[in-house]
C-alpha cells in the first residue's frame, strides 16, 4: 500500500513552519471541507502577516491597465488557447499581422484618459519562426524579430503616453531581457506547470509548443533573476497536471524565488475551457481544487510573496473565496480593453471590484506594474532610463500608484 499523507497532517506540519516536501504539498492540494477551511485560515493569516510587515495591512491591490495584443500569431499550439490565430484568418478579417505602432499608442492614450498606468503587452511567441507573413510584416518596417518590435512599441507607449509597459511575450533569452529591461519596469511569463509529460506526450495540451517545455520555462525564470528583472509568473490550474505535478510546480517557484528574489508576484490562474480550442471538452478547473491550490500557494510561497488571482475568471462569490484563500492582488484589470486571453470573461467594473474587496474586509488599492518593493528600492531592478516615467506615477511613500493620469514624456538614452 502506498503511504499517503492526510491533508490534516500536512497542515499540522505547515503550521509548525517545517519545510514542506512534495508529499506534504500534494496533501495540502487535496484539502476539501473542514480541511480546506483550516488551510484557508492559515493562508489568510500568512497573507495578513506579510501585508502588516510592509505597512499595507488590509490592502488588496490591482493594476489599472490596457491590454495590448501586439500579435496573436504564435509558433506554439497550446490546446487551451483561444488567443492564438493564423495569418489567413487575420487577412480574411481585414486585420494586420501585428498592431501598428499608431494603433498601440491609440489604445494606450485612451487608457491614460481613464487613469490606466500599465500597458500590458501580451502576444504569441516568436511567430516569425513559423509564419513568413509575420517575417515580412516585420521586415517591411525594419524589424528583425517580434521582440525587437515589442521594444519599439514599448518606447512609443512610454514617450507618447507615459504608461508603464509590462511585457508578457512568452519565452525570452537573457540577452533579450537585457535589451527590454530599459523599456519596461516589469515582465512576466507563466511557468504554467513543471509537468514535462504535458509537453512530450501526443494529445497533451503543450504537445507541439516548444516554448512550453518546462525546462525552457524554468531557465527563463532563472535568467530573469540573474538579469534582475521584477518578474511575474504563475501556474495554470486544471490543464491535466496531477496534484503531485501541481505541488512540484509551486515548490519550483519557491526555489526560484530563493535564488533570485525577483518573483514579484505569483499568479494562480484557473483554466477556463474555450469553445474554439482543442480543450473545449475539458471541464473548467474545479473550484474546491482551485481554492486549495491558491491557499497552498500562499503556504508554500510564504507571507512575503504577492499572490494574485484574476477576478474575471470566477464569480463574485468566488472572488470572496479567493481573498479568504490568501490572495493579496487581483492583477491587471482594465476599464477599457477585454482580457484577450479569456475574451468571454469581462472584467468586473472597478467600483464593483472595490465593493467585493470591501465585503472581504479589504481596501482595493491601485499599484503600478512593478510591485512597490522594487520601485522603492530600484537599484539594480529598474533601469535608470525609466526613472522619470516611474516617478511620475508612483507615490514615493508607498511605492503604489499616485492619483494622477500618465502623460507623454521623453525617454532619455533610448
Ligand atoms: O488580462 C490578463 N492579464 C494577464 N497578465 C497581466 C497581469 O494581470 C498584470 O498585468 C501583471 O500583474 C502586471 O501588473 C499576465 C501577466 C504576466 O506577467 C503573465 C501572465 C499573465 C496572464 C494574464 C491573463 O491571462 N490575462
Ligand atoms: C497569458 C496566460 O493565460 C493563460 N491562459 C491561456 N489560455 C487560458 C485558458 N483557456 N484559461 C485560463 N488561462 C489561460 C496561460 O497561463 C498564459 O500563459
Ligand atoms: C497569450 S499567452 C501569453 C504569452 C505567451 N504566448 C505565453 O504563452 O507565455
Ligand atoms: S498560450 Fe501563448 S504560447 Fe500558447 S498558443 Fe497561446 S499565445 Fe501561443
Amino acid at each position: 500500500m502506498t503511504h499517503t499523507l492526510s491533508a490534516a497532517t500536512a497542515l499540522e506540519s505547515a503550521r509548525s513552519g517545517a519545510p514542506l516536501d512534495t508529499e506534504s504539498v500534494t496533501a495540502l492540494l487535496t484539502s476539501a471541507g473542514d480541511d480546506l477551511v483550516a488551510l484557508q485560515a492559515l493562508a489568510a493569516q500568512l497573507r495578513d502577516e506579510g501585508l502588516e510587515a510592509i505597512g499595507r495591512a488590509g490592502q488588496v491591490t490591482y493594476s489599472r491597465k490596457v491590454f495590448i495584443p501586439l500579435t496573436r500569431l504564435c509558433r506554439d499550439r497550446c490546446h487551451y488557447c483561444t488567443f492564438v490565430t493564423i495569418p489567413g484568418k487575420l487577412s480574411r478579417a481585414g486585420q494586420g499581422m501585428y498592431l501598428e505602432l499608431d494603433e498601440v499608442v491609440s489604445l494606450a492614450r485612451q487608457g491614460a484618459a481613464l487613469g490606466c498606468k500599465e500597458a500590458l503587452f501580451t502576444l504569441g511567441d516568436r511567430p516569425e519562426d513559423r509564419w513568413p507573413q509575420a517575417r515580412e510584416w516585420l521586415a517591411e518596417r525594419g524589424f528583425g524579430s517580434t521582440l525587437e518590435y515589442v521594444r519599439a512599441a514599448a518606447v512609443a507607449v512610454l514617450t507618447e503616453t507615459g504608461l508603464l509597459p509590462h511585457l508578457n511575450p512568452g519565452v525570452m533569452s537573457a540577452q533579450e531581457m537585457r535589451e527590454l529591461k530599459p523599456v519596461a519596469p516589469s515582465m512576466g511569463m507563466m511557468l504554467e506547470t513543471t509537468s514535462r509529460r504535458l509537453f512530450t506526450d501526443k494529445g497533451q495540451p503543450h504537445y507541439g509548443s516548444p516554448d512550453k517545455d518546462p525546462l525552457v520555462r524554468l531557465q527563463v525564470l532563472r535568467d530573469a533573476g540573474a538579469e534582475r528583472v521584477p518578474f511575474t509568473t504563475g501556474i495554470l490550474v486544471g490543464i491535466g497536471e496531477t496534484l503531485t505535478e501541481r505541488a512540484e510546480s509551486l515548490l519550483a517557484l519557491a526555489e526560484i524565488q530563493r535564488g533570485g528574489g525577483h518573483i514579484q508576484e505569483v499568479i494562480i490562474q484557473n483554466f477556463r475551457a474555450k469553445p474554439d480550442t482543442a480543450m473545449r471538452g475539458t471541464p473548467d478547473a474545479e473550484m474546491t481544487e482551485f481554492l486549495a491550490a491558491v491557499a497552498t500557494a500562499r503556504v508554500v510561497l510564504g507571507a512575503h510573496m504577492r499572490v494574485q488571482a484574476p477576478p474575471n475568471l470566477v464569480s463574485a462569490a468566488e472572488c470572496e473565496a479567493l481573498v479568504a484563500s490568501g490572495i493579496d492582488d487581483w492583477g491587471g484589470v482594465s476599464p477599457l480593453t477585454p482580457d484577450h486571453v479569456n475574451p468571454e470573461r469581462p472584467w468586473p467594473n472597478l467600483d464593483v471590484l472595490a465593493e467585493i474587496t470591501a465585503g472581504c474586509g479589504f481596501t482595493l488599492t491601485e499599484r503600478l506594474t512593478a510591485q512597490p518593493r522594487y520601485l522603492l528600492d530600484p537599484q539594480g531592478w529598474i533601469d535608470p532610463t525609466l526613472t522619470d516615467h516611474v516617478a511620475a506615477l508612483c507615490d514615493p511613500k508607498t511605492g503604489l500608484a499616485a492619483d494622477v493620469k500618465p502623460t507623454a514624456r521623453p525617454l532619455v538614452g533610448c
